[in-house]
């Protein structure tokens, strides 16, 4: 009987334990998409309790709680630290098989050297070590990312961010890059014409440009992308239900633009439109320079309005949609190849079922420029779990290149959450070297598979995004 979550947890041959232990392991971490706070990381902050660090933004704890009967209060309300941490303590016993079982296990061991098993009995005796632990200068924001040997983080910052704390956590020498991600959302956010209206006020005030007309408003985002620029941004990131490539007019988005920023509701037709023109904005924009563009898929997000209008978004509310979007995703993808401006892209699709298009829809726009240009994302959100990351990497295996991926990402709003990183090495070994033991990769090419878990695990990384 193995023991739970030893040295070689997930590493199922001698072989995979060797590409883990040897290659995998040492390399540094680039995670390239995530919503860490900045001002936290500027601040260095010192977390108040393990409830603050690792409940505080987790929607997927606060799924998992509520699924197993605990009351809203416990997850985002107004119970103690401890209250709050108890709870999770007697949810986890429940979350057997979820990958939030491994993860709690592995950040509490990778973070604090706590091997205990969480639940009710030990729920005081860990809560009270990590207490005592994250109230000690080793334990801040910046340290836990050293401790977790992170070279570059990419936050996800909105188009009017001042970016103050990039800025000051840039000044303060830190040697860790904290560099901004482009996320426009909000811009192409136009079903709601006040909170749009209100949203490109804010623009036109941090942008300095007066905007009374579509022509204005892409003046001021592009003033706002090379002030990203200078700040070191080289990604940008969509969160969209679908990909959008209705067919338009100039004449007809400015007009959109007009009646949704005059206060009057748009048709679906004229928001899909509008849509579909800054995607390309967007994608042009990125192109010229030289940034990757990065495309999240697929989610229903706030299914719950009593819950959104209580908590508002990103508190555990969403999940997978399914939308036949291939079609519009090619369009898209085509529009921007077919002016010469398709930039470096990576495309995350949130249902699986789709995997397969997106692995062959990248062969449709590799153009022999880069190794790799247009990549299929890592397993994300509901995904990034043992099973979605093979189901991903097995699909690029089979349809296109696994050695040219760029990897992991954690995604997540914690500092404890880099051992995302070490499970997806963990799961990448087992895959290569079960197949160097089953005779399906020969072992002369050790060699190369050795490179090739370093190349995902990092270099890949380092090369493509060039931070
Ligand atoms: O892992 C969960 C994610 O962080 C989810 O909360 C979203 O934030 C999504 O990644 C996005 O970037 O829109």
């Amino acid at each position: 009987m193995k023991k739970f979550m030893d040295e070689n947890f997930l590493l199922q041959t001698e072989t995979a334990q060797e590409l883990y232990h040897n290659h995998a392991a040492k390399m540094p971490i680039i995670d390239y998409h995530c919503h860490l706070s900045p001002k936290m990381v500027a601040d260095d902050y010192q977390f108040k309790s393990i409830t603050e660090i690792w409940l505080g933004g987790d929607h997927y704890k606060w799924r998992a709680m509520r699924s197993n009967g605990v009351a809203e209060r416990y997850c985002t309300g107004d119970a103690s630290d401890w209250e709050k941490f108890e709870k999770w303590a007697e949810t986890v016993p429940y979350t057997l098989r979820n990958p939030l079982y491994h993860w709690t296990h592995l950040e509490l061991k990778t973070a604090f050297g706590i091997e205990k098993i969480l639940n009710p009995s030990t729920a005081r005796e860990i809560f009270d070590e990590c207490n005592a632990k994250l109230a000690t200068p080793e334990y801040s924001a910046r340290n836990l990312m050293r401790r977790y040997h992170v070279e570059t983080v990419c936050t996800t910052d909105d188009p009017v961010d001042s970016l103050e704390y990039h800025i000051a956590t840039r000044e303060s020498g830190f040697e860790i890059k904290m560099l901004p991600t482009w996320r426009p959302d909000k811009a192409m956010a136009v079903e709601v014409p006040a909170d749009f209206r209100a949203y490109v006020e804010k623009l036109s005030e941090v942008s300095g440009v007066s905007i009374s007309s579509f022509d204005n408003m892409v003046e001021a985002l592009r003033k706002r992308h090379e002030f990203f620029a200078a700040q070191g941004c080289k990604l940008s990131d969509h969160g969209l239900e679908e990909f959008y490539a209705e067919d338009y007019t100039d004449a007809e988005i400015r007009a959109i633009f007009n009646k949704v920023y005059g206060g009057t509701p748009l048709t679906h037709e004229e928001i899909l439109k509008y849509k579909s023109a800054m995607l390309v904005v967007f994608g042009e924009m990125d192109y010229e320079t030289g940034w990757t563009q990065q495309y999240h898929y697929g989610a229903i997000r706030n299914n719950n309005t009593k819950m959104f209008k209580l908590i508002g978004p990103d508190t555990g509310f969403d999940s997978i949609g399914e939308f036949n979007t291939a079609k519009s995703m090619s369009k898209f993808l085509d529009r921007l190849n077919t002016e010469g401006k398709l930039t470096k892209t990576i495309l995350y699709n949130l249902n699986p079922c789709a995997n397969e298009v997106i692995a062959t829809m990248l062969g449709n726009f590799q153009d022999g420029t880069i190794p790799g240009k247009i990549q299929f994302g890592s397993g994300w959100w509901f995904l990034d779990q043992k099973d979605g990351m093979e189901k991903q990497m097995n699909a690029l295996s089979l349809l296109g290149l696994l050695s040219r991926f760029v990897g992991m990402l954690t995604d997540s709003r914690s500092f404890l959450s880099y051992p995302r990183h070490e499970y997806f090495r963990r799961t990448l070994c087992n895959l290569l070297g079960k197949d160097v033991e089953n005779g399906e990769i020969p072992v002369s090419e050790m060699p190369r598979v050795q490179q090739m878990v370093e190349d995902i695990s990092y270099y890949n990384a380092k090369n493509f995004f060039q931070f």
